[in-house]
């Protein structure tokens, strides 16, 4: 449990339809070896031993079966139609936060280690950390008809991951005061001119978005 500031609230958006993944159901209830995505994040965050917390953020309709799948101690909301909707109904209902992680539920096999650095960079005073790993691949920019406009320089990409680490009254400040979309949390203190720390991700924990990612886990966990 966290010793040094307040407590530390894991909110866990898993309200995502998973449509490139292509199953039937929500890709957070979708099993890993027997064990859903969602149930398998949520034992990453337990097991870290850092999470007061756990806020999980499900599609309304499986309210009830993730209550009924998950400890006790285990907050479960409905989510939105996009993962920012979603993660500020998490923020809504994690009002004593002090300290907010954002994790991906698609992110199942992140390593609890991973979710311990991130929490111990916010003891430490950072307000926003975000793990991150290089990228191996060249990376594009490109118009709607496929023309290349430009090649960044590879050296200054990283690939994102989550958990996500926030002082929570920034976050909420972000939530509340930024216009417009991001594709991650850190993307909308950024627009606040706040500093992120990054720190260094892990493989395990990618995010399943494709059948070929859900090979990939299962096979990690010796799932034929
Ligand atoms: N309205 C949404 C959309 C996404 N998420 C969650 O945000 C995480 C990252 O999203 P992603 O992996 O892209 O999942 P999906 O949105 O389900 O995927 P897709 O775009 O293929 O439908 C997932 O844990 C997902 O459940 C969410 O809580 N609410
Ligand atoms: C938050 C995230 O996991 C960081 O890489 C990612 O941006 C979520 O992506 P999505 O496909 O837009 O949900």
């Amino acid at each position: 449990m966290s010793e040094n500031r307040g407590p530390v609230v894991a909110l866990v958006p898993a309200a995502g339809r998973g449509v490139r993944l292509g199953e039937s159901i929500p890709k957070a209830f979708v099993e890993l070896a027997g064990r859903s995505m969602l149930c398998r994040a949520v034992d990453g965050l337990l097991e870290s031993g850092v999470v007061d917390t756990v806020v999980v953020i499900v599609p309304e309709e499986l309210v009830d079966r993730a209550r009924a799948d998950l400890p006790d101690s285990v907050v479960v909301v409905a989510g939105g139609d996009e993962r920012a909707d979603s993660v500020r109904a998490g923020l809504a209902a994690a009002t004593d936060a002090e300290l907010v992680l954002v994790h991906d539920a698609a992110r199942a096999l992140t390593p609890p280690s991973l979710i311990a650095r991130v929490v111990a960079e916010l003891h430490a005073g950072r307000t926003a950390v975000i793990p991150v790993l290089p990228v191996s691949d060249t990376i594009k920019t490109v118009d709607v008809l496929g023309t290349v406009t430009g090649t960044p320089p590879r050296s200054e990409l990283r690939a994102v991951q989550t958990p996500q680490g926030f002082d929570a009254n920034l976050l909420r400040r972000a939530y509340r005061d930024v216009d417009g979309d991001a594709t991650d949390d850190a993307g909308l203190v950024e627009r606040l001119g706040e500093r992120v720390r990054t720190i260094v991700g892990e493989p395990q924990a990618f995010k399943i978005t494709t059948p070929w990612d859900l090979a990939l886990a299962r096979a990690l966990l010796g799932q034929a």
